[in-house]
This record gives structure tokens, C-alpha cells and sequence, in this order.
């Protein structure tokens, strides 16, 4: 008994003595301030896996804007402001633009968007048997997949868990296979397209505009290699971010039925009930705008945009950031700064706006992350997000569900976990408004 005893001291003395040694190692490198780190594991054990922003939001608190951990020995740099984001990864781009060496998982999030405006193809009859669709729904979900936060824990202490073969439980994302995924999804809608444009079958899009610019000269090496995966990225980063951003607008609607009225209400007095509203009609519906910048901020659905990376060590406000350090644009906590957005968990269009119901508070734009990588589908999802929340109000009104005895249904959604953060299917109805 007494050995065990003087065992689990001994452990005990080492653990703290080893943990005080990182913490003033830390502190002796002039790091930024954050929690104290054990040894080999860093801090991984006290971020929440699921959803990481929650813990660096809460470490805000103690340890400010810039707060420093440790995961598995690499160095973290956490961002909680604009300012400081701005500061760093616009006004220090060329440092911070680097991307964890990561690229097998994070390439299908660095695309554009849509099948339509990419390839210019259209899903035709039965979705279930386009092929286009089908290849690229399995890789992007794959790609979402391995790209969450548990899954990258889960594999960086237990790496042989990318090899469970797929017929055993646990082996959906076996790597072998994910890799024959992902080819295909580069392979088949590129294939597919570039049959269409030696056909002159294709309408404008990314693809045809690519190939009258590039193809056959020497402006660009290995052309083929480089629009596979611009194209397939493309989707991949469109389709999931433009659809996420939908479902927490959706959710919003549901939640919050005099919201979507006084929307409805707007969009009758200008663009009237025989048509629907386009982009001409966007400068005369501000409430409608509120509406659409609130969704990107009540809700962000990248709350760690994706992480940069350090290129060189530098300083910022006395602080060292090591070279190599992965940077994390917490826009979590950016989206709940209560000076900009008092009461940052109620869902409030008129934040946006002044007494006058004229827009007053710009589009919080860190919703698509900083510098040099700040997101390059910005206009795109700004627009298309927009135009679709616009029709979808003016045809539709977004209702709790019923229940078998008519009663409605209150919705209280789980939400996804990983790169992207959205309600999972949640009941609700979308009720025709016109004839
Ligand atoms: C509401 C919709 C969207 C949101 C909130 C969003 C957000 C983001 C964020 C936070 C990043 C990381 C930026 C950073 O690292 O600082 C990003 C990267 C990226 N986004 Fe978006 N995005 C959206 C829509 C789109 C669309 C429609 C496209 C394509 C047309 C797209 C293409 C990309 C690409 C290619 C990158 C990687 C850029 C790079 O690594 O250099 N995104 N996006």
C-alpha cells in the first residue's frame, strides 16, 4: 500500500514539475499567454473536440485575443479578434497564408462552386443517377468526414485507424479507399465536361472559360492536373458552405415567424406578389439584407475558418509567434463580440439596421476568414445565398412542423460537426404563399 502510495506521488510530482517546465518554456519564449500544457499531449485534452471554438472562446476570457496551446507538440496560435486577425493575416498576409501540411484534407474545402457554374451542368431527371452529382456528393462527403475535428484527433494518436478495412465497423473512412473517392471526384466531372466542350456543347462556365484561356498554351503547366482539382475543390467548397448557410437561415425562419414576416411584408411593397425579386431589387430590400448578414453571423458556419499558418516567426504587441505555429481565426468569438453585437445568441436582423430601418453595420465579412486565403467564392456566395433566401421568402413561408394531432413541432436541432457547423435535418414546412 505504502508503495503505491509513494508511486502515484512520485507520478504526480513529475506530471507537475514537467507541466510548470513547458508552461515556463512557454513563457520564456515570450509565447502569448494560454492554458498550462501537459506534457506530450499539450492542451488536446482540454479542447472539445466536436467543437473546438467554444473552449478557445472560452479561454478568450483568461487569456485575451491572442491566446497560445499546444496539441501533440505543434504550436497553436488562436486569434479571438478582428482586430488582431486583421492586424496579422491581412496586414501580415505574407507570413500568415501558409496552410497546414494538411493538403490531402483541406483541398476539397479550397474550391468554387456548383455544378452549374462550374461545369455548366445541369442535374437532369433523377439526381440519384447523375453521375456527376453522385461522384461528387460521395467525395465532398468523404472530404467533410476527415476533415472533422474528432476524426483528425482520433488519427493523429491512433493513425492506424485510417486503415480499418471498409467491411469492418470503424472503416468508412479508410484512406485507400478515400483516396479512390476523391480521384474519382476529380476525374469523372472533368472527364465528363471535357467531352462536352470538344462537342461545343457547353454553355459559359468556369471550365469552358479555363479552357478558351489556357488550354494548349504554355501559360499554365500541367493544365489538366490543375483544373481537376480547381473544379473539384470547386463543388466541394461551394455546395457544402452555400447549403449549410440555407439551413441556419432556414432554422432562423422557423424560429422566429415575425422576422419572416415583416421580410414577406417588405418584399410585397417593392417587388409586388407577380414575380419574384432579383438582384436589382437588393439595394431597396435592407431588411431582407439584415436578414442575410445576420444568418452569417448569429450561426457562422466555418467557426474556425480554416486554420493559416505561421511561414517565419514574428512579434505581435510583445508576444513571439513561432515560425511554423498554426494560426486559428476563432470567428466563433469574433461573431459573439458584445460591444459590435450586443446579446451575440438572439437572432436580430435590426442589428444591422438604424431607427430608419436603413443598413447601418456592414456584412461581417470574417465570416470568410483573412488575407491572402480569405475565401475566393465570397461574391459568389454572397450573392447566390442571398438571391435564394430573397425567392424563398417570396414564395414561401417557412413553418413548424405538425405533429399527428396538429400541433406544431418545436425544433431543436443537433449540429453537424467538423470544418462546417449547421443544423442537422431539423422538422419544419415550407408553406406556398402563392396560388
Ligand atoms: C456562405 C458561404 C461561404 C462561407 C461562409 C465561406 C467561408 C470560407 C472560409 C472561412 C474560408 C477560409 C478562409 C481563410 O482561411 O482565411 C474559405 C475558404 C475558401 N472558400 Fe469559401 N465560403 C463560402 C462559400 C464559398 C464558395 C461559394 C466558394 C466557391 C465558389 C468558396 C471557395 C473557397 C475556397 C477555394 C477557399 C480556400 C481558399 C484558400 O485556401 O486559399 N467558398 N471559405
Amino acid at each position: 500500500m505504502h508503495s503505491v502510495v509513494s508511486l502515484s506521488a512520485a507520478v504526480v510530482a513529475t506530471l507537475v514539475i514537467v507541466t510548470l517546465r513547458a508552461r515556463r518554456k512557454s513563457r520564456e519564449a515570450g509565447f502569448p499567454q494560454g492554458p498550462a500544457p501537459l506534457p506530450v499531449i499539450g492542451n488536446a485534452l482540454e479542447i472539445d473536440a466536436s467543437r473546438p471554438w467554444l473552449t478557445f472562446t472560452k479561454w478568450q476570457a483568461t487569456y485575451g485575443d491572442l491566446v497560445y496551446c499546444n496539441v501533440f507538440g505543434q504550436d497553436v496560435v488562436v486569434v479571438n479578434s478582428e482586430k488582431v486577425a486583421e492586424d496579422l493575416m491581412d496586414k501580415r498576409s505574407r507570413n500568415y497564408s501558409g496552410r497546414m501540411d494538411m493538403s490531402s484534407i483541406l483541398d476539397p474545402f479550397s474550391g468554387a462552386i456548383i455544378l452549374g457554374a462550374v461545369f455548366d451542368h445541369e442535374i437532369d431527371g433523377d439526381p440519384e443517377n447523375d453521375a456527376m452529382l453522385q461522384t461528387v456528393v460521395k467525395g465532398t462527403d468523404y472530404a467533410v468526414r476527415i476533415a472533422s475535428p474528432d476524426w483528425i484527433a482520433l488519427t493523429t494518436i491512433l493513425p492506424f485507424c485510417k486503415y480499418i478495412p471498409t467491411w469492418l465497423p470503424g472503416g468508412a473512412l479508410n484512406a485507400p479507399n478515400g483516396k479512390r473517392i476523391m480521384n474519382e471526384m476529380l476525374d469523372i466531372p472533368f472527364d465528363i465536361t471535357e467531352k462536352r466542350v470538344d462537342a461545343g456543347e457547353i454553355g459559359h462556365c468556369v471550365v469552358l472559360d479555363a479552357f478558351e484561356r489556357f488550354r494548349g498554351t504554355t501559360k499554365v503547366s500541367d493544365f489538366e492536373n490543375i483544373m481537376k482539382h480547381a473544379c473539384g475543390t470547386a463543388y466541394a467548397a461551394g455546395e457544402e458552405t452555400t447549403g449549410s448557410s440555407l439551413i441556419v437561415f432556414t432554422l432562423a425562419m422557423v424560429l422566429h415567424p415575425h422576422v419572416q414576416k415583416r421580410a414577406q411584408e417588405e418584399i410585397e411593397s417593392v417587388v409586388g406578389s407577380d414575380r419574384l425579386p432579383d438582384f436589382n431589387d437588393r439595394p431597396s430590400l435592407p431588411y431582407v439584407e439584415a436578414i442575410f448578414r445576420e444568418t452569417a453571423r448569429w450561426r457562422p458556419i466555418v467557426p474556425l475558418a480554416i486554420p493559416h499558418s505561421a511561414t517565419d516567426e514574428d512579434m505581435y504587441d510583445g508576444y513571439v509567434i513561432p515560425k511554423g505555429a498554426v494560426i486559428v481565426p476563432n470567428v466563433w468569438a469574433m461573431s459573439r463580440n458584445e460591444e459590435k453585437y450586443p446579446f451575440p445568441e438572439t437572432f436580430n436582423p435590426e442589428r444591422f439596421l438604424d431607427a430608419n430601418g436603413n443598413l447601418a453595420e456592414e456584412m461581417p465579412n470574417f465570416v470568410f476568414g483573412f488575407g491572402r486565403r480569405i475565401c475566393p467564392g465570397r461574391h459568389l456566395a454572397k450573392n447566390s445565398v442571398w438571391i435564394a433566401m430573397a425567392q424563398i421568402l417570396a414564395f414561401f413561408s417557412i413553418e413548424k412542423a405538425k405533429d399527428a394531432f396538429g400541433q406544431p413541432v418545436e425544433p431543436n436541432p443537433q449540429w453537424t460537426q467538423g470544418v462546417t457547423s449547421y443544423p442537422k435535418d431539423f422538422p419544419c414546412a415550407f408553406v406556398s404563399r402563392r396560388a
